[in-house]
């Protein structure tokens, strides 16, 4: 088991961390690639300025609309690509990892996974299809020349900060490659303590981008098969829309935006008015028995009402 999820390290360069320094002309690329309107999302809670050096932000100003119009594995071999995402420190080489197959899953993934390029190589099979997938996580790849099929923005649930990256990101993204699907991931979710996004917060976020929001743990590997496997039905353009859960693709059938809208503002509800829904059900229920002390207060109502 553990010789099908072995590495091989090419010829290729290694995979760069964002916490190390970058060499001068890498810093420059990074520059480029952040264009000062987009440091600040209005709408946000607050003007986020992220040091360029705390973000990772691919090169994205210089895309082609011709390589927008192509899904890109057609331009790859047939292989899906799948980019990851997100300010530094998030996770990203630990999911890209673990994504990749590191480590046991139940997830069939048949060939040898291998560093490709800058990327990660495996073949997976989700339903009862193999697709080749590549991940990648670094912020030098060129999405200029080279577009991915799916876009995985991640951000920690422990700092709220990468979430409001994600926002960022996402425009970046979506004035480039309009069509790339986006799925949004709140990582860490094992640090329960010191949780700053909630689920709900995270789900209306997603709502709002369109796309799935999962919660996982790339540490524990805990939600990542689910991940992939979303990856690779959305990168296959099967349908998987914000509905999407626990693995059931029928779930993921687009909303009408009217009904999206309404979620939206049932997340937005505070809950005491659940609480308070539920105490007129109290209520009925009691008149029903027959209280005394509620149809003695019942009726001051009434009488109130007369006046
Ligand atoms: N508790 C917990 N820690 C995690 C999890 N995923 C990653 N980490 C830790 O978070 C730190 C950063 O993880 P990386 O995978 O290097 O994050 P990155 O986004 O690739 O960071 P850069 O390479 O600097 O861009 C490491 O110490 C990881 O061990 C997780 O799910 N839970």
């Amino acid at each position: 088991m553990a010789d099908q999820y072995s590495m091989f390290l090419t010829t290729a360069p290694p995979l760069r961390r964002g916490s190390t320094p970058l060499p001068v002309k890498h810093q420059l690329r990074r520059e480029e690639a952040v264009s000062d309107d987009c440091d600040w999302i209005p709408g946000l809670e607050e003007p986020t300025t992220l040091p360029i050096s705390d973000t990772t932000v691919p090169r994205v100003e210089s895309f082609s609309q011709s390589a927008a119009s192509q899904p890109a594995y057609q331009s790859s071999g047939g292989a899906l690509k799948i980019v990851l995402l997100g300010q530094n420190g998030v996770g990203k080489s630990s999911l890209a990892l673990s994504l990749a197959g590191q480590s046991d899953r139940s997830l069939s993934i048949d060939s040898e996974t291998q560093a490709c390029g800058e990327g990660y190589e495996c073949t997976v099979t989700v339903d009862d299809e193999d697709s080749k997938v590549i991940i990648y996580d670094n912020w030098k790849q060129d999405l200029s020349t080279m577009p991915c099929d799916v876009c995985i923005l991640v951000f920690s649930v422990t700092d709220r900060r990468s979430f409001h990256r994600t926002a960022q990101l996402r425009l970046l993204l979506r004035e480039s490659q309009p069509q790339t699907p986006i799925i949004l991931v709140g990582n860490k979710s094992d640090l329960v303590r010191s949780r700053e996004i909630s689920s709900e917060e995270a789900q209306s976020s997603a709502m709002m981008f369109d796309c799935v929001y999962l919660e996982l743990s790339a540490s524990l590997d805990h939600g990542t098969n689910e991940l992939l496997e979303a990856a690779v039905r959305t990168a296959r353009g099967d349908c998987v829309g914000p509905g999407w859960m626990d693995g059931d693709p029928g779930a993921g059938r687009r909303e009408s935006l009217t009904s999206r809208a309404k979620r939206f503002l049932a997340g937005l509800v505070p809950r005491s008015y659940g609480r308070d829904r539920d105490r007129g059900r109290y209520r009925e229920m009691s008149r029903h028995r027959g209280s005394k002390i509620f149809r003695q207060k019942s009726r001051s109502c009434h009488d109130l009402s007369a006046l």
